[in-house]
């Protein structure tokens, strides 16, 4: 690894994330001739190199001479690593300039893709082959086409096939055992599967009140480079081969991905077009951006769509997410509904579970008052705990009351499998230093 990848004061330097057009312009600035543009996107996005130097297909002096001008590879770099005991990895990236954000590998991801419309939750479900991914009607439209609430959905029995594993993360259960048997199974059979959690900002401006990044304020954006550079690095590690292997995208680390909005889907760009993962293996989580909402409407690539919703009615969450006095509740679903929806496509709609808070059959009422009749799935998540936050995990029956009374009015409900809790990698606990000064956390230096 090329050292002024992590020295460089400098992001602008960096290689990786520039699009074939910028690396043509910059060749044919250097004197070069445009075709090394060519050769070096391909090393970037397909040969993964981590450094000039593995750039081979590149003369010596054509290197040199992007050395010599202070370019450099400039991926994050994986600096840390903590392995939890359900097989999930959560790494320290260090971007160019130093900062860090966090990236996490989940074999066979966490479940939150399931249900949403995108080819491998059906896939997984067994459901089709092949998936329109834009250009349908709107996820109200689709919902009164079908005459039925959730007609189009997931069965209810697949939805308590993921039954409550209660509160607590539950990896020694039997059925916990065997999902991860099966991580084996699918590598003999020639594949793996995969999910990998991105980061899109060094941490969070959005300050909602049970979320551990939130702490961290926002300390800047990422770039598209920066992004994308994480499942380059996460995929390099792991030696996946894309195209075979399954893997799923999901922009739901650190960070709001609606405020860094240009980078993130500069970085779909880059994912799908040159790196080769579909955008319908994507789905990108938002705290609920009204204009951002309205703008990815009009995408013609783009990733499937998560909203926080995470309260039932405004005064909960503007309580637990502040953001809702900008944007209200009725405001975000509007935005929702200008989303052009594939014919089998969902919006999930994540509600995280905070005890006594929002847990109540009253609020599963009023979930169902908001969003019955619509193309939308519901991702419920148990709440994860983290130091210095003062909520309570909700109670398995609550949680299992919750989650039938939405299956049981028609919205398809999963709950989101918890992974890496113990070492902080589960949803909303990315926050590095809260957890190790807390000395919750071992981190292993990367190999
Ligand atoms: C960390 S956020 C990142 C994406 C985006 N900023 C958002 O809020 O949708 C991803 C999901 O984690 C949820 N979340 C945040 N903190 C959590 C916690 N402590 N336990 C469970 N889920 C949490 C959020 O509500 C959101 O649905
Ligand atoms: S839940 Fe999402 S938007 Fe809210 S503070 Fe955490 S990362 Fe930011």
């Amino acid at each position: 690894m090329e050292q002024s990848a992590i020295n460089l004061t400098s992001i602008g330097k960096a290689l990786f994330g520039k699009t074939l057009a910028e690396l043509q312009a910059l060749v044919v600035e250097l004197g070069l001739t445009k075709y090394r543009a060519t050769q070096i996107f391909e090393a970037l996005y397909k040969g993964r190199v981590e450094s000039l130097a593995e750039i081979t297909t590149l003369p010596v002096e054509v290197r040199e001479r992007l050395a010599a001008e202070g370019f450099v590879v400039g991926r994050p770099v994986i600096a840390q690593t903590a392995t939890s005991v359900d097989g999930t990895e959560r790494y320290l990236m260090r971007m160019g300039d130093g900062e860090t954000v966090e990236t996490v590998w989940m074999p066979e991801g966490d479940g939150g893709e399931r249900g949403d419309g995108s080819e491998a939750a059906a896939e997984e479900a067994g459901e089709i082959d092949e998936i329109e991914s834009v250009g349908g009607p709107t996820h109200r439209d689709e919902a009164a086409m079908n005459g039925a609430r959730g007609e189009a959905g997931p069965s209810t029995s697949s939805g308590a096939k993921d039954a409550p594993d209660s509160a607590q993360d539950d990896t020694s259960s039997p059925g916990r055992r065997k999902r991860f048997q099966d991580v084996g199974t699918l590598e003999k059979s020639g594949y793996r599967r995969a999910t990998i959690c991105i980061s899109s900002q060094v941490g969070c401006a959005v300050n909602c009140q049970f979320c551990l990044t939130a702490k961290l304020g926002i300390k800047r954006n990422l770039t598209a480079g920066e992004i994308a550079g994480q499942v380059a690095s996460v995929l390099a590690r792991q030696g996946i081969k894309v195209g075979q292997d399954r893997i799923n995208l999901v922009f739901m680390g650190m960070g709001e991905p609606f405020l860094n909005y240009d980078s993130f889907m500069d970085s779909v760009r880059l994912l799908s077009g040159a790196m080769g993962i579909p955008e319908s293996r994507m789905t990108v989580s938002t705290s609920g951006i009204e204009p951002a909402i309205r703008r990815f409407a009009q995408e013609t690539v783009r990733p499937k769509l998560a909203l926080s919703l995470n309260a039932s009615n405004d005064t909960v969450r503007a309580e637990i997410m502040p953001i809702t006095r900008k944007w209200n509740i009725a405001a975000l679903l509007e935005a929702v509904d200008t989303i052009p929806l594939g014919k089998r496509e969902y919006v999930t709609f994540e509600y995280v579970l905070l005890g006594g808070v929002n847990d109540q059959p009253m609020h599963a009422r009023e979930v169902l008052a908001l969003l019955g009749g619509t193309k939308a799935k519901v991702n419920l998540i148990v709440w994860n705990p983290g130091p210095g936050i003062a909520y309570h995990q909700p109670t398995p029956e609550d949680v299992a009351i919750f989650q039938k009374m939405l299956i049981d009015g028609g919205l398809p409900t999963y709950i989101r499998r918890p992974r890496g809790r113990d070492i902080y990698a589960a949803c909303g606990q990315l926050k590095r230093t809260v957890a190790e000064e807390a000395g919750l956390v071992e981190i292993a230096a990367a190999q």
